[in-house]
């Protein structure tokens, strides 16, 4: 099965139900085995990579990643292109449920040409590395004014063999209430989908904006490595 063909097979019902009901979704063995040790192997690979950044020089936490450039590994272009369209109905429901207008385009290229109208022209789809000790304080993935409200994380590393700890954490913040944490364990090829930083709760009257953040808690042991792709290019 191609990757165009593992996409279009996944119960996007179901998931969506799930991005609904609690704002994320973990869909499991997405990426094959090679394709994720193949990342991997190219994380040295200067020639692919925009921008590194060292976690702990910006209080992100501790570890590295690295923002890929354009034209991106066509396997990191291929995830883009082919999950958007899934996406693009959930997110325009949210909008509707929060009562926000303009809607998200069906595909993928009219939300970029979107983006550099707006002069965010630089991709965001990045691969993270942390090793022993390293971790990912709870944050948004913002990167201008237009924005796609969700996003996906791939895990490229096995728990429990290649590393320990390390899970994928997400906090939900209610209006006048203590924030609720959610914990993830997903495993090599897994795809995380989950929202940027909002998304829409049903109250007693009406929808009701709650915002989520995102993180990685400590990896006790090994390295974990991920790839994450957002939707939206950066300024
Ligand atoms: O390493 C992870 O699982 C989280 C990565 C992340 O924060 C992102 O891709 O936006
Ligand atoms: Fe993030």
């Amino acid at each position: 099965m191609n990757i165009k063909q593992k996409i279009d097979s996944l119960n996007w019902t179901e998931i969506a139900a799930s991005l609904d009901a609690k704002g994320y979704a973990q869909v499991k063995g997405v990426l094959p085995h090679d394709e994720c040790e193949r990342l991997k192997a190219a994380y040295p690979n200067g020639a692919l990579y925009r921008k590194t950044v060292v976690m702990e020089r910006h209080n992100y936490g501790i570890g590295e990643y690295k923002y890929f450039a354009y034209p991106l590994p066509p396997v990191v272009q291929q995830l883009r292109e082919y999950v958007y369209p899934y996406l693009a109905p959930v997110a325009n429901n949210w909008m509707r449920q929060l009562n926000k207008e303009h809607p998200f385009p069906a595909n993928l290229n009219e939300l970029i040409e979107h983006c550099h109208q707006h002069q965010q022209t630089k991709p965001t789809a990045l691969i993270l590395k942390y090793e022993k000790g390293g971790f990912n304080a709870m944050h948004q993935d913002l990167y201008g004014e237009i924005y796609f409200p969700m996003q996906l994380v791939f895990i490229l590393d096995e728990p429990g063999r290649d590393y320990e700890g390390g899970e994928f954490v997400l906090t939900q913040q209610k209006p006048r209430e203590q924030s609720r944490a959610m914990v993830l364990k997903p495993a090599q090829g897994d795809m995380l989908i989950f929202t940027t930083s909002f998304r829409p709760v049903k109250g007693t009257r009406g929808y009701n904006r709650v915002n989520m953040k995102h993180g990685v808690s400590e990896v006790t042991e090994g390295k974990r490595h991920s790839m994450g792709i957002i939707f939206h290019d950066a300024k």
